[in-house]
């Protein structure tokens, strides 16, 4: 995931692979309670690891549940009482039939604090499933969390005779639930479906608890959403709760209903993540398609019909039970002017589809964008004008004039998930303005990699792709500001120098004398070795550990011998130019700027004086415990300078027009922050 403050997106011209995508949000989440609900245990397979998930089971752990990761899988076991189990609260009326939890918090006791950080779909289910189970809870969430809805819900338990306080303002949360002291069951209870479907699907999920009677459920208003009430119904069907449905407006609770663990179940990756990569393929995926795995014609996600209407508007989607294969078929894009309400989320993915199009689009009956992770009606509306977009924002509808003349944008995310998603799409735009997307950790929430996937399907030729390069002599600190630079940006670090002490080493070891006369042979050594740069931070070569090996002073002098020899340096071109890769590269060494990325789009050299290099140096060696004097070492780094900067082909030396930074007098925070700044101000949408 990238944590950084902010994510550029270079221009992207192309798309195709494949993707693979993560488990369903929603399913994930109603898989968890109904696991958590049921006796014995569960095992899920594919369950998504997002920030919503791991609210729901961070509350099913305090709720007494064993969670248990099993080989990938996630094992639940429930905190559902034995058939027998007694009753409702832990000591109220039988006449309502209802089972206690197992492990409720004891009465006059604190309450259980559950944090629900901003996810709809544990908030919701939860404060119902807790208000029938008895025990006192408080159910708090993120700011964003305290301005979503959720007084429809309260009033409908209350009907039932549910104690649910407010602890902020009315109708939202904020709450504390205090144990029912009887339930009236006989009546039909009413809640409303025109502003959340995760109402009615809190009630569903909830009352199988209480079911010691037929319970029925009408909904006031007209139901939104409904595929999500869909997905609702057949997990409940998976756990053994068979609800009559009459129309959209009455569902009925069996008596007797109970919860059944199905021993195991996979959860089917998310289709509203799929509906960015459908995108993608419609906008470019031109030579090749754009595959998606996890998901397909088979799905009973209701965000699948979002394949549709990217078929309208010009996407060419072939599909099997659990892929989907997308390539260009219109360009540009058809306009469309389309009622949303049966795919709400995966709308605002046409929403930024309309940038592409042949004219205005009009996306209809999406009021209940206005109560999601931020107002999403009016983010979309911002966001997409600050590309050039004509954009009509109506109290249920969006129309989206695609730009007549693109802008490059900052797009701020208002920590919706989906906002940046569906941004990053943007990036296709034929006039090549770039986007930044702010926070782009805030896809934490259903897909944390998003953008790792993104990148690994989508191509622009490499002069797009930005690079920062940072030359200099030995131990200047070029490895260190490159690297934080990189970090901050999200962008890959190459240390090009590593690879020449890899050659020194490798050539050492195979009895090479690091002169001349040997210098095709270990140009040839340089052109097969097998270098991985882990994750971790270590580096392999042919599967071994060198990481300490490498950096030793000899390591660095014998480095420098065989960098002196032109046909290596020959051989390590490729290798060192194939880390440009998207979003960006920040690539540090003696020759970056002059030689490998000649086109770099910032190029800094930076130098400190002998004596304060040779004092790093002699720091960082003492801190590794290896022992030096700092005499010896000054010697040797002016000797590694001399030959550096001597030698015939790529020495050492400034690029043209590269920017000098003598961090004599810096700290390491200094530097970076004057690299950011120089890096800040060649950027379309700086504010300077
Ligand atoms: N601005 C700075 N102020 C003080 N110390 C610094 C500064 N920058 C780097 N250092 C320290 O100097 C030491 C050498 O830095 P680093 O290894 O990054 O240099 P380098 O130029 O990459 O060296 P080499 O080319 O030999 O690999 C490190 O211990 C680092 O923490
Ligand atoms: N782009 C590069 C990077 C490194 N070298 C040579 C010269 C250095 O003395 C040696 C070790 O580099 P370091 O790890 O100290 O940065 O490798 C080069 O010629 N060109």
């Amino acid at each position: 995931m990238f944590s950084t403050d902010f994510l550029d997106l270079a221009p992207l011209e192309e798309a195709g692979g494949t993707v693979v995508l993560p488990g369903s949000k929603s399913i994930s989440n109603r898989v968890l309670l109904l696991a958590a609900l049921s006796g014995g245990t569960t095992v899920v397979h594919d369950l998504l690891d997002s920030d919503d998930t791991r609210v729901m089971l961070d509350a099913l752990r305090a709720l007494g549940c064993s969670v248990e990761e099993q080989g990938g899988s996630i094992a639940i076991t429930g905190m559902a009482p034995p058939p027998s189990g007694g009753r409702l609260g832990g000591g109220r009326s039988d006449v309502d039939g209802g089972r206690p939890h197992p492990n409720p918090p004891p009465e006059g006791e604190g309450a259980r604090k559950l944090f629900l950080g901003n996810a709809g779909t544990a908030m919701r289910p939860l404060t119902a499933a807790l208000a029938l189970l008895g025990g006192t809870y408080e159910l708090s969430g993120v700011p964003r969390m305290h301005e979503r809805p959720i007084g429809d819900l309260v009033d409908a338990l209350r009907q039932l005779g549910c104690r649910i306080d407010y602890l902020g303002n009315e109708g939202f949360p904020p709450l504390r639930i205090h144990p029912a002291t009887a339930l009236q069951l006989d009546a039909p209870i009413a809640v409303r479906g025109d502003v959340s479907s995760q109402f009615l699907t809190a009630l569903l999920m909830a009352l199988p608890l209480v079911a010691s009677r037929d319970v029925v459920i009408e909904v006031v208003g007209e139901l939104i959403s409904r595929p999500y009430i869909e997905i609702t119904l057949n997990m409940l069907q998976r756990f053994g709760i068979a609800v009559r449905r009459e129309g959209w407006q009455r569902f009925t609770i069996p008596a007797g209903s109970r919860y059944r663990s199905p021993g195991e179940i996979h959860v089917e990756a998310d289709a509203s993540s799929a509906s960015y990569f459908v995108a993608l393929g419609a906008i470019a995926g031109v030579r090749q398609p754009v595959r998606i795995e996890g998901v397909g014609a088979g799905s009973i996600q209701g965000d699948i019909r979002f394949v549709e209407a990217a078929r309208q508007m010009g996407a060419d989607v072939a599909s099997g039970p659990n892929w989907l294969e997308v390539r260009r078929g219109a360009w540009p894009l058809k306009a469309v002017d389309l009622d949303c309400n049966h795919i709400p989320d995966a709308a605002m993915t046409l929403a930024v589809m309309a940038l592409y199009a042949d004219g205005p689009t009009t996306l209809r009956n999406i009021a209940s964008w206005r109560v999601k992770e931020t107002d999403r009606l009016a983010a979309m509306a911002t966001e997409l004008r600050k590309l050039g977009a004509d954009v009509e924002e109506g109290a249920d509808f969006l129309r989206v004039r695609p730009p007549r003349a693109w802008s490059a944008a900052r797009i701020h995310t208002y920590d919706d998930h989906r906002m940046a998603m569906c941004f990053a799409l943007a990036a296709f735009n034929p006039a090549g303005a770039h986007l930044r997307i702010e926070d782009p950790k805030c896809v934490g929430k259903t897909f944390p990699d998003y953008f790792e996937a993104l990148f690994s399907v989508v191509q622009t030729s490499r002069p797009h792709i930005p690079v920062i390069c940072v030359d200099g002599p030995t131990a200047s600190g070029k490895g260190t500001l490159a690297s934080e630079v990189a970090r901050r940006l999200g962008y890959h670090y190459l240390d090009s120098g590593a690879l020449y002490r890899i050659t020194g080493l490798a050539a050492t070891r195979a009895g090479l004398v690091l002169d001349e006369a040997h210098e095709h042979s270990i140009a040839k050594l340089a052109g097969s070795l097998d270098i991985v740069f882990s994750t971790a931070g270590r580096v392999l070569l042919s599967g071994q550990d060198v990481t300490d090996a490498i950096r030793t002073e000899e390591a660095g002098m014998n480095a420098s011998r065989v960098s002196a020899l032109p046909a290596v340096r020959t051989a390590l071109v490729a290798l060192q130019q194939g880390f440009r890769r998207l979003p960006g590269l920040v690539a540090d060494g003696r020759d970056m700027g002059t030689v490998i990325f000649p086109d770099a789009q910032l190029k800094v050299y930076l130098t400190a004086s002998a004596a304060q290099r040779a004092e790093r140096r002699h720091k960082q060696l003492i801190s590794k415990g290896i022992s030096a004097t700092l005499a010896a070492l000054r010697a040797d780094l002016e000797a590694r300078d001399h030959r550096d900067s001597s030698r015939a082909v790529a020495p050492l030396k400034p690029a043209e027009d590269a920017l000098l930074l003598d961090n004599s007098g810096q700290t390491v925070e200094e530097s970076v922050a004057q690299v950011l700044r120089w890096w800040e101000e060649k950027q379309p949408f700086s504010t300077k």
